[in-house]
């Protein structure tokens, strides 16, 4: 299969309503919608003259006995395939329709996420995000594919009308008496029921979200043996499902006898005008069955009219957040004509101050010199800003307040892939992909070779341990990397960010999780890469900070001193507080 791009896009301008903004979207599929509802149309022209044959054949062939009776009877039998033969192309192009549209929004809602800054992914639940966009994307595509067509069945209406009008005016009124009744029945029952839809719908997301974090936390809950609460908690989420559930049938059970006799009110008034008007000899017992016919064949379009408005009312909210998604700036971005230098590593924080998008302060004016080549640890408390450093080094987020510089160079003058490339960031939970261990130590450098895969996990003193397990390098590590330790995770993520070989490594507490012993091993390999290369080692070991030529220490997202670990430990008070505490945190006694 070939991959397309998508067709089009959504109107950027936020002051047209959701159709109009979708617009560009079905304009770009148009072909196939319009093939699709003139086929659809088509077919109901050919449905709708089989009554009136039947009409005629009775009228003629059995009452007054003037015509073939056999001539009727395969005509209806050649309509009625015809009619399927229309109706399987019509659908056919109808649902080629919606994929082709549900294709392109899925691609232009995921590849706008994939762009979105990290700021926005504070801001959402991403569980919740993917769930919704998915339902969200199917509300938004039957609407635009299956209203037009629900429109041309209700058209229905206006050709039979106007052939049951040449036949018989006053039985044609008749007939048509209950429709605008169905109609409005219908759509008072849909405005009825989606309140309680859209509930249901909210409740399965939120049971879904209960049930996800129970299965990815299961551990958690086993270890705290509150299986028992977990269950409470999905039996109280399913008894709100179940009693939404019930509401809806309350309702539809209150209004679908109404709208299901409705037709049998309509057949017996066809039945007593008719009736009467064939004894009195205005008009056919043939007449009489065909309105029947028609009197049941309109009534499917006047009910989806109801649907089609809940359809409505459903997709314009789901439009919405996907709009929301849409529109949200990708602010992270490249400036005008950015800078692909190959950079040497020389850091300079300068006043930078820096709030999440939340309002959290988490650096309040920072100046911080790192040379080329140079290992610096940086020490504090928590939240004292330690993190935030390498993220706004990375452009992970742009600065509120002063500059963060490489090479002298503005990093928002940088451009943002030769920036991340020549920036290498290990955080201390690192992602693991569901692949190859070699697939993921190579996710930077997709074309490195097994030697230099193994050359990177020999220098994050991974290489051991990989060869160990079942298939090597070729091991597929599981969802989220769940078969490997959080040191073994650690170590690959090292790996997998020396590999690219950058001039500039941040190391986020990137040994956390590794134990103290394999630490001490890997550290001579450690020692050995960060030659020449600029390293900031967020850490809280001693022995880490034993990497380092420097140490900065942070307090409430400033730097309050720095120097080498001697020189701090002598002359500032707080530094020594700083590790005791977290070597305490470290090894209990
Ligand atoms: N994504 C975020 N959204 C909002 N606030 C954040 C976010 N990340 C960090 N913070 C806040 O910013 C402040 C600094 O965070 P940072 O992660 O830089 O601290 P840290 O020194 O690395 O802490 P730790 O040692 O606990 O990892 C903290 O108050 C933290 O709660």
């Amino acid at each position: 299969m070939s991959r397309r791009a998508p067709r089009a896009s959504i109107d950027p301008d936020v002051r047209l309503g959701w159709l109009r903004r979708a617009l560009p979207l079905v304009k770009a599929h148009r072909v196939l919608l319009i093939t699709s509802l003139t086929l659809s149309f088509a077919g109901l022209i050919v449905q709708v003259q089989i009554p009136n044959l039947v009409r005629i054949g009775i009228d003629e062939a059995i009452v007054d006995k003037t015509a073939q009776l056999g001539t009727y009877v395969w005509w209806i039998v050649g309509l009625a395939l015809l009619q399927g033969l229309i109706n399987f192309l019509a659908r056919l192009y109808l649902l080629r329709t919606a994929y082709e549209l549900e294709y392109d929004l899925r691609n232009i809602v995921y590849s706008h996420l994939a762009r979105l800054p990290f700021g926005f992914y504070d801001r959402v639940q991403t569980g919740e995000l993917m769930s919704r966009s998915g339902s969200d994307i199917r509300a938004v595509q039957m609407y635009l594919s299956f209203g037009p067509s629900i429109l041309v069945q209700c058209l229905i209406a206006v050709v039979a009308f106007g052939l049951m009008l040449s036949i018989n005016v006053p039985l044609a009124i008749v007939a048509m008496i209950t429709m605008p009744v169905i109609g409005l029945l219908g759509v008072s029952m849909r405005k009825a029921i989606f309140p309680v839809s859209w509930m249901i719908q909210a409740r399965l997301a939120h049971l879904a979200t209960v049930v996800d974090e129970n299965i990815q936390g299961v551990r958690i809950v086993k270890a705290f043996a509150a299986e028992g609460r977990q269950l409470r908690q999905l039996a109280e989420s399913a008894d709100r499902i179940r009693w939404a559930y019930l509401q809806d049938a309350r309702i539809r059970s209150r209004w679908n006898p109404l709208l299901d006799n409705l037709p049998r009110l309509g057949l017996a008034l066809v039945l007593m005008v008719g009736g009467y008007m064939v004894i009195e000899g205005s008009t056919t017992v043939g007449t009489i069955v065909a309105f029947n016919s028609y009197v049941l064949m309109l009534q499917p379009p006047f009910r989806l009219l109801g649907m089609m408005i809940m359809m409505g009312q459903r997709a314009s909210a789901s439009a919405r957040r996907i709009y929301d998604i849409l529109d949200t700036p990708s602010d992270v971005v490249d400036g005008p004509d950015p800078l692909d230098v190959p950079l040497r590593g020389d850091i300079a924080f300068t006043d930078v101050r820096f709030a999440y998008p939340n309002g959290t302060v988490a650096l309040d004016g920072v100046t911080l010199r790192v040379r080329p080549g140079e290992t610096v640890a940086v020490v504090g408390g928590t939240g004292s800003g330690k993190s935030t450093l390498g993220r706004l080094l990375a452009r992970f987020y742009d600065v509120t307040g002063g500059r963060v510089t490489l090479d002298g160079h503005d990093v928002r003058t940088l451009a943002l892939s030769s920036l991340r490339q020549q920036v290498g960031i290990v955080p201390d939970e690192p992602f693991l992909f569901s692949m190859s261990i070699h697939d993921n130590i190579a996710y930077g450098k997709p074309d490195a070779t097994r030697v230099e895969v193994a050359a990177a996990a020999v220098a994050a003193g991974a290489d051991e341990f990989i060869r160990e397990l079942p298939d090597g390098y070729d091991t597929v590590v599981g969802e989220r990397g769940y078969t490997l330790s959080g040191g073994q995770r650690q170590r690959v993520a090292i790996a997998r960010a020396l590999l690219v070989n950058p001039p500039v490594l941040v190391l986020d507490d990137a040994t956390s999780a590794i134990d103290v012993t394999v630490e001490q091993r890997i550290h001579t390999s450690l020692r050995e890469q960060m030659r020449g290369r600029t390293t900031l080692i967020v850490a809280h070991r001693l022995s880490t900070i034993g990497l380092a030529d420097r140490v900065v220490l942070m307090e409430a997202g400033r730097v309050i001193a720095d120097g080498t670990h001697a020189s701090l430990l002598e002359s500032e008070p707080r530094y020594a507080q700083v590790l005791a505490a977290s070597t305490s945190l470290e090894a209990p006694a």
